[in-house]
């Protein structure tokens, strides 16, 4: 593996000819582990790296400090550090996925820096959405990366429902590739490889149940192996918390995957939800009471515009529910989380199994 195969560039090259000065080496972030993060160096090799206090101090929101997928300057060994080495400095970012919720000052909370292609996953039948799909492209648009979709499971549907989906999609983005795969007849998936090449970044986006998983394993294959596992062997890394986020695909290619990404459809939704009913509280505004509940209270003009027949009673009986719908939205955030929590557990067990193997353990 080389700095190339990671997304290295003349342009990362430039923006880093300082950095050398100091005699600092590139890398790419794979892991973060909040105190700690993991780190491609260009050979493959994986170190464990924390993060300098100027870099810390310097960033003046969260957004700003590394995220995996991000390029850092690190300088090996430096003394006083626990790590291999320590992120002296962070190179511009060409993507960021991120999220940040709408009308809200809330911080943004960077999710993937660098991802190239954003694969949205879905299906031509039940998880087939348009008004999603077109919020995701929202997403990825301001990511700077380009979307594709993937409509996978056309083994249940039949060659037209597959073909309407397909010319929906392709109505609502002009341009944009739509694959049509079966992860589990394995059919098509070659199609997305087509897109994979050295250096490439790519991320897959879509409900729960989709088959991204199914997708992802593929594209791994049988073949797959934890790249800097070497590096394990010298017991550096070992003392690593939560699974790798930058996954090196063979023949070429990267994919991040971590629960930030999976939940993007939900966060959307719950940002969507909220802005749906953001006509009520522009009446609200004019109900007498501040504290006004909408029900009983004098001078309430949610009541009155139900009684003027201008807002119906059956929207805001909906309009009620929203805090309710959006417990029932943080719960399946709060479930998919055991989910990948087991799945990383799952992958950091087999990655000991295989160093163990390896070490005749
Ligand atoms: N029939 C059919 N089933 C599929 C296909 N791809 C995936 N599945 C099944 O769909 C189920 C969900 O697949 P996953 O790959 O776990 O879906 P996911 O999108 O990763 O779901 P989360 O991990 O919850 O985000 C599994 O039972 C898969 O075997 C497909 O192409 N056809
Ligand atoms: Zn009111």
């Amino acid at each position: 593996m080389t700095l190339t195969d990671l997304g290295w560039n003349t342009q990362l090259e430039a923006e880093f000819a300082e950095y050398r000065e100091n005699g600092w080496e590139p890398a790419r972030l794979i892991r973060d582990n909040k105190i700690s993060y993991g780190a491609f160096l260009g050979d493959g090799e994986e170190v464990e790296v924390s993060l300098g206090g100027s870099v810390y101090h310097d960033a003046e929101t969260d957004a700003e400090l590394p995220s995996v997928g991000d390029w850092v300057a690190l300088e090996m060994g430096a003394e006083g550090y626990e790590y291999d080495a320590v992120i002296r400095a962070r190179l511009s970012r060409r993507t960021c996925l991120s999220r940040k919720a709408t009308g809200k000052a809330a911080a943004e909370q960077v999710i993937a820096a660098n991802v190239d292609r954003v694969f949205v996953v879905t299906d031509p039948g039940q998880d087939f959405n348009e008004r999603r799909m077109e919020r995701y492209f929202e997403v990825i648009e301001q990511s700077g990366a380009s979307p594709a979709v993937i409509l996978n499971k056309v083994d249940l549907h039949s060659d037209e429902e597959s073909r309407i989906a397909k010319q929906k999609v392709e109505a609502l983005s002009p341009g944009v590739p739509v694959l049509l795969t079966s992860a589990m007849n394995e059919s098509g998936v070659d199609s997305i490889r087509s897109f994979l090449e050295p250096g490439l970044t790519i991320a897959l986006v879509g409900s729960s149940g989709v088959g991204k998983s199914s997708i992802v394993n593929q594209l791994l294959g049988e073949e797959w192996q934890w790249v800097g596992e070497v590096n394990a062997a010298t017991g550096k890394g070992m003392h690593t918390t939560s699974a790798r986020e930058l996954l090196c695909l063979p023949g070429g290619g990267m994919l991040i995957d971590n629960p930030g990404i999976r939940e993007v459809q939900l966060w959307r939704d719950a940002e969507t939800l909220k802005a749906s009913f953001s006509d009520f509280d522009e009446i609200a505004k004019q109900c007498k009471f501040r504290d006004c509940g909408h029900g009983a209270d004098k001078g309430c003009a949610i009541q009155a515009a139900i009684a003027e027949g201008t807002l119906s009673r059956e929207r805001f009986i909906n309009y009620l529910k929203l805090d309710e719908e959006l417990e029932r939205l943080s719960h399946r955030q709060k479930k998919r989380q055991i989910t990948i929590g087991r799945r990383n557990r799952r992958e950091q067990k087999s990655k000991d199994e295989k160093y163990n193997r390896k070490r005749g353990y």
